[in-house]
């Protein structure tokens, strides 16, 4: 058939004993937005890597506008029109937009110095392609959100001659109106031919805006569905094999309950401005703002790992002055960064480094020497409570996949009980099967008197989970919203300054 771009025959791919793809077939067809899901470690990123060039299979052929070729490089694929955005941006950030746009194929002029002046006109054409202006080409990349950074990653991807867009996991990481556009964007290139490959894990999204829905488990392909006769239920069944219980909340009365933490007038002048909440034992306090809205540095000067300037913190009825992670840590405030490549995980070590590193003296015996049986065993308790796919505990982290990475990080905070755990994003890219389970473990830490500061971008999520809402807007509390006044209308308006 002439429309099909794209066809894989029989690919399968290893990395040591995992076998990470077995035997896929696939045909991806001109203008199809087709949806890649699976839980955490199914093969999803290893079969969109291959695709890209970015990775070998160890078997099998790809077959691209009907013929057979072999990508050594994503630089090669790219040249031929099939590009890949990541989960996490891969960007330059002391460069600037126009040079991330061209890194690695520059303009050269006859003289064979680089022609600048044509770039910064293709640049505003390219970002025009993903709505965003050109007021941003000469800025360095790390001055822009990282959703927007994101949108330019996705700019450098489709403006040259591109056939196939590759999206892993895009959403995770945009605002609300970053993935309206995005949606645009998709809807403009499959008018214009082009064909999209989409992993996420945000199954409504996946349903809105898809045409047909593969479903990946344990790197085979279990089904392949569209999306009119693909409910959430559905699809999360055939990726997990089981049916899943997504009801979380339950009902409780906190107001015996005593106030652990109460955050009055903190500001970090740099960041936000008159912060004031407090959050009950037990209570889980939701935080929502838009990216850059002062969030996560809110968390980080609660966790001392910011410096305040202004305001009090009291911590069970006493005034605290935390000046660092580890004295956060000895009063029992725990904090999953959001960012787990640059702030939580140790990238060189192994998955048992990394989940003990925090709290390795729980593991030590009178005499200060670890007990290498117990660290162990309870790393392997861990590995098989969340399914951490890894060949074994020391494999190193960064050859997990991002899901499992995230689990990894989840666990090295909850080996010992928290009075306070703040999140940042801890579903961020984490299988609708394991995120229900997150959910359910926070749940129950909340009702054994953990209370929980949750900041995520995921309005259902936070919707979901909270007993209460903070909206954050430009470094400032917009809202506080309690559970029974909670609407998704209402956390919106006030995080985008619509009550105003
Ligand atoms: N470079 C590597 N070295 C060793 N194992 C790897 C490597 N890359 C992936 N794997 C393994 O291959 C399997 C598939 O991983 P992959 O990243 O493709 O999963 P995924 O479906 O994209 O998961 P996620 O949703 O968590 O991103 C996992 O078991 C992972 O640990």
């Amino acid at each position: 058939m002439s429309n099909i771009t794209l066809e894989l025959k029989n690919i399968s791919k290893s990395f040591g004993g995992v076998k990470a793809l077995k035997n896929i077939d696939l045909k991806v067809k001109d203008g199809e937005v087709l949806a890649i899901v699976g839980e955490n470690g199914a093969g999803k990123s290893t079969l969109m890597k291959i695709i890209a060039g970015a990775l070998q299979p160890n078997e099998g052929s790809i077959l691209y506008k009907g013929e057979t070729v072999t990508f050594n490089t994503p630089l090669e694929a790219m040249n031929k029109g099939i590009s890949i955005v990541y989960q996490e941006p891969n960007i330059f950030g002391d460069m600037s937009v126009l040079e991330n746009l061209f890194i690695g194929s520059e303009m050269i002029d006859k003289s064979g110095t680089i022609d600048w002046d044509k770039m910064y006109k293709e640049a505003i054409e390219a970002l025009k392609l993903v709505k965003l202006s050109e007021e941003i080409i000469s800025k360095r990349m790390n001055e822009l959100s990282i959703g927007t950074q994101q949108l330019v990653l996705i700019a450098r991807g489709i403006f040259k001659k591109c056939k196939i867009l590759i999206l892993d996991e895009p959403t995770s990481i945009l605002s609300h109106a970053e993935t309206e556009t995005l949606f645009s964007i998709i809807e403009d290139l499959r008018e214009k031919g082009v064909s999209i490959l989409y992993i996420s894990h945000r199954l409504k999204e996946i349903i809105e805006i898809s045409d047909n829905i593969v479903v990946l488990r344990d790197g085979q392909i279990t089904e392949n569905l569209k999306p009119e006769e693909a409910s959430e239920d559905r699809i999360i069944t055939a990726m997990s094999g089981r049916e899943v219980n997504m009801d979380t909340y339950r009902d409780r009365d906190l107001s015996e309950a005593p106030i652990l933490i109460d955050v009055k007038g903190l500001s970090s002048l740099k960041y936000f401005e008159d912060v004031s909440f407090n959050i009950k034992r037990g209570q889980i306090l939701g935080m929502y703002g838009l990216v850059g809205s002062g969030r996560s540095e809110v968390a980080r000067t609660i966790f001392g790992d910011l410096k305040k300037d202004n305001g009090d913190i009291y911590f069970e009825g006493q005034k605290i002055d935390i000046r660092s992670p580890k004295e956060a840590v000895s009063k029992k405030i725990f904090y999953v960064p959001e960012d787990r490549g640059v702030q939580g995980l140790f990238g060189l070590h192994s998955v048992q480094y990394n989940m003990s590193a925090s709290f390795i003296d729980i593991f030590c015996n009178k005499l200060s020497v670890i007990d290498k049986n117990k660290e162990e065993n309870t790393i392997e308790n861990n590995i098989d409570k969340y399914s951490i796919k890894t060949n074994n505990m020391k494999s190193k982290i960064t050859s997990l996949s991002g899901g499992s990475q995230q689990k990894v990080l989840f666990c090295r905070w909850l080996l010992e009980e928290p009075k306070l755990l703040i999140l940042d994003e801890p579903t961020r890219g984490i299988d609708v099967k394991t995120k229900a389970e997150i959910h359910n473990y926070i749940m129950d830490l909340a009702a054994n008197g953990v209370s929980v500061l949750l900041i995520s971008s995921d309005l259902p999520e936070v919707l979901m989970l909270s007993d209460v809402v903070v909206t954050m807007r430009q470094g400032k509390i917009t809202g506080c919203i309690n559970r029974e006044d909670l609407s998704e209308e209402l956390v919106l308006k006030l995080s985008v300054g619509l009550n105003d």
